[in-house]
């Protein structure tokens, strides 16, 4: 082993520092910690230190990245107990620290050359060349004497295979650059042509000496003289992403994902912080892989926005891994889920087995003339949902945000949505870069903002009822808008910006004078920018930034910053809904709700009219919703071939889209039902109350007077429910579960209530005063008949 020996304090060894660090260990003689620290950073090299005199200070060696601490042997005695813990091969032990040949008892040295007598100047004769001393403990067995030699990038991708010979060897640690010997054409420095040069990283040769590995830069196109970075084809994993990732980074296609990414730091935060809770949450072996690559994909993507490259990554694992202190791994307070804020949840029942990542994606079918009386009723369900323990999990929320207000608040978003906000609630005016958009999506929903607000317009009850019952008596009725109101916006699986339009323009129309907007954070804790555009759009002034029970409590109770509301509506998962009923049945806050709105479903009636892709296409569409979404097909009369090929339209699509594995979970508890007529198809649905129902016949709109219960209806083979949920005009939040049976979705009446009034004249009075007072006499209400007696005897004098 060649092992040079460096003198800080001998400047004319100054220069040798660099081309000696090409050549792997060192042995630094009077140096300080800093100053071997800049060498590390510059050099990357592996060195040895010398003179450490404490552990104290071996330890600061170690951990700036030195591999090895020499220690005189009469310290090392005095050290030994303090050392222990600390792996062997990271220490060296001397009796002779001056002496160039010294003996080491930890290492096996060959050669300790001073570099007082080493150069890589190939014109001074008088001292030893750096190349030749190191080449003095290789051999080659070749007849022409030169060297086998491997070319490596930093990560130690093979980029390919060239010879060496003294000369080269010699050339290249002078110059710093990746120097070869070509069989036909002698001296060959890479790149000197073709502009693709190496910076030389360091040499070293393998474990019996006879092959050399140079680990380079590779500039330019490459390595290879077909201009690819290596002679052995294209690259995978790691190194493929990346070169994809820097190739988005200078010149992106038109609507590249990734250069999306690289635009929108929040959305590359909110990526990172999603995927990695979805890999601490897998559990078996695929699907953490897949989850891992997930999560590698977007960390990798943030280090090439900011010009860190693997190498850069690994280079930094290298050090890490050098150091002999170690932190304690505590995780920081902000993902420790806090004790003495939040409520103990209910225990969580056991994990279900992850949905397997491959597998046909289908649902069940039955026949109608195979199933029992109990079938279908069963078929008419629901998932059964335990209210009452999500109700016990929900109330110790909500009591603990009704005493705390935004205290409360701000620790539930950090326990449940792992966010840690600085201010729960934005007021209004809410700031124009928040709600910056680009021109598509900005275009987009105000379209989508024009046709529902055109719809709930035209819903308005602006004209006064009035009817004289008889003469005299007159009676009227008139609405008026319910002042404050908590719009809920879910935000746990897919952000909804729709459903804030969905809520926000009838409340508007309605004329709501108080309009408070929930939804959960993004990981970075600010509001998702469509959100808040047509949160703006709409008038609203609060924008609460939490989800689930503690965002209805919140606008239930009010907190320092949320206003209390009087109605709350929109849709959410379970802990929304429950805590929206909690909310309605404390008459202590007075406050009502619009409808229990659960997970998403459709029914779809198809018969031998539709086109199997399509119904597949709207079927998908609500599976895609959550791992509870719920989809039906009514099946009319259906050949084989048909439903064949919409059951292979279903996997088909399916397994494209990018939330295919909440559809693996969705679809699976969904069914087919084959019938044989369309009446048979409408009283099932009628008896099923869908949320959505889609009717994929030819003229569908005659079945419109047959339809009873449904959420909203989409009629026709044009009629998708996509149209529906962003933009024909309707309503999106609708009732589920069979709520439809005697529920209305969201409409611009859900944002008023009515008062009547009457007036009567003398006449009318007179006219109706005996029915009155006989009907208080029999409830022996005697002070109402009082009231009318009171006034008819005057009029009657
Ligand atoms: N019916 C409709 O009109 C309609 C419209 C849109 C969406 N939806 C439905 O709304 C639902 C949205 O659900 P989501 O989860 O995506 O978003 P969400 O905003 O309703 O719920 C997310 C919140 O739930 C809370 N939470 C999560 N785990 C919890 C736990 N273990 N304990 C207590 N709180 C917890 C968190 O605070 C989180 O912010 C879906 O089922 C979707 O189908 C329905
Ligand atoms: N289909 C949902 C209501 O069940 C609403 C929605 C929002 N975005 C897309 N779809
Ligand atoms: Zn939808």
């Amino acid at each position: 082993m060649f092992l040079p020996s460096l003198d800080a304090t001998d400047v004319a060894q100054a220069s040798l520092k660099n081309s000696l660090t090409y050549l792997g260990s060192v042995l630094l003689k009077n140096t300080t910690v800093d100053s071997v620290k800049e060498l590390i950073q510059q050099t990357g090299s592996t060195l040895f230190w010398t003179h450490a005199s404490t552990v104290e200070e071996a330890v600061k060696l170690w951990d700036v990245g030195v591999w090895k601490v020499v220690f005189d042997i009469s310290v090392y005695a005095n050290v030994v107990q303090e050392l222990a813990g600390i792996p062997e091969e990271r220490i060296a032990v001397t009796s002779a620290l001056e002496n160039p040949l010294l003996d080491f008892n930890a290492v096996n040295l060959d050669t300790l050359v001073p570099a007082s007598i080493l150069t890589t100047d190939p014109s001074v004769k008088n001292k030893l060349n750096v190349g030749e001393a190191f080449l003095a403990a290789a051999t080659t067995d070749r007849a022409d004497g030169l060297y086998t030699t491997m070319v490596v990038d930093e990560r130690n991708t093979a980029l390919g295979l060239v010879y060496s010979s003294q000369e080269s060897v010699k050339e290249s640690i002078r110059l710093g650059q990746g120097v070869y010997q070509s069989r036909r054409h002698g001296l060959w420095h890479k790149g000197l042509t073709s502009g693709a040069t190496q910076t030389l990283v360091r040499i070293d040769y393998d474990c019996d000496g006879d092959a050399l590995r140079f680990i380079v830069k590779q500039h330019g196109a490459g390595f290879c003289h077909l201009n690819t970075r290596t002679c052995f084809g294209a690259e995978t994993g790691l190194a493929s992403l990346q070169q994809t990732l820097q190739s988005r980074k200078n010149s992106a296609p038109v609507g590249s994902y990734t250069a999306r990414l690289f635009n929108d730091a929040k959305l590359l935060k909110s990526k990172i912080m999603e995927e990695a809770e979805e890999l601490c949450d897998a559990t078996e072996k695929d699907d953490i892989a897949w989850e891992a690559a997930d999560l590698i994909y977007f960390a990798l993507t943030k280090c090439v926005s900011a010009g860190v490259s693997i190498e850069d990554i690994e280079k930094n694992l290298d050090k890490k891994a050098r150091k002999v202190t170690r932190r304690p791994g505590n995780a920081k307070p902000k993902w420790i889920e806090p004790t003495v804020a939040a409520p103990k949840p209910a225990p969580t029942p056991a994990p279900k087995p992850a949905p397997k990542k491959d597998g046909r994606i289908e649902m069940v079918t039955y026949s109608s003339n195979d199933i029992s009386a109990e079938k279908r009723a069963k078929l008419l369900l629901r998932p059964i949902i335990d209210s009452s323990e999500i109700s016990a999990r929900v109330a110790p929320i909500m009591k603990d945000v009704r005493e705390r207000g935004d205290a409360a608040l701000k620790d539930l978003t950090a326990k449940f949505d792992r966010v840690n906000l600085e201010h729960a609630t934005i007021k209004a005016p809410f700031n124009p870069k928040d709600m910056e958009l680009d021109p598509l999506t900005k275009a987009a929903i105000d379209q989508a903002y024009d046709n529902i607000y055109k719809f709930h317009d035209a819903q308005m009850d602006r004209e006064t009822l009035v009817v004289e019952t008889m003469p005299g008596v007159v009676c009227s009725r008139f609405a008026r808008p319910i002042e404050k109101v908590g719009l809920y916006v879910p935000g746990g699986t897919a952000i909804l910006p729709s459903t804030t339009l969905m809520l926000g323009i009838p409340a508007k129309v309605a004329g709501c004078s108080e309009i408070v907007i929930a939804t959960p954070p993004r990981a970075d804790g600010t509001v998702v920018p469509e959100v808040l555009y047509v949160a703006h759009k709409v008038g609203a002034s609060h924008v609460v930034l939490a989800g689930g029970a503690q965002a209805v409590a919140a606008m239930a109770y009010g907190t320092q910053t949320v206003p209390k509301v009087d109605k709350i509506c929109g849709p959410g998962n379970q802990y929304v809904t429950a805590a929206k009923m909690v909310a309605q049945n404390d008459t202590s806050c007075l406050v009502s709700i619009d409808m229990p709105a659960g997970p998403s479903e459709v029914l779809v009636i198809a018969d031998r009219t539709c086109k199997p892709s399509y119904v597949a296409a709207d079927l998908l569409s609500q599976a895609e919703h959550g791992v509870d979404s719920q989809v039906v097909l009514v099946a009319v009369d259906l050949e084989d071939s048909i439903l064949a090929a919409i059951e292979d339209a279903i996997h088909e699509q399916a397994i494209r889209l990018p939330r295919v594995d909440i559809i693996r979970e969705s679809i699976p508890k969904s069914y087919t039902l084959r019938v044989n007529t369309i009446d048979e198809a409408v009283r099932f649905s009628n008896e099923y109350a869908p949320e959505h129902l889609i009717l994929h016949i030819d003229n569908a709109a005659r079945l419109i007077p047959d339809i009873q219960h449904a959420g909203s209806v989409f009629v026709g083979h044009y009629s998708p429910e996509s149209m529906g949920d962003y933009a024909s005009g309707t309503n999106h939040t609708l009732p589920t579960y069979g709520y439809s049976r005697m529920y209305s979705g969201v409409n611009t009446l859900t944002f008023v209530k009515h008062i009547t009034s009457q007036e009567l004249t003398a006449e009318g009075l007179d006219r109706l005063g005996d029915t009155v007072m006989r009907l208080a006499e029999i409830e022996g209400l005697d002070a109402h008949r009082n009231a009318v007696a009171i006034r008819v005897a005057d009029i009657r004098k």
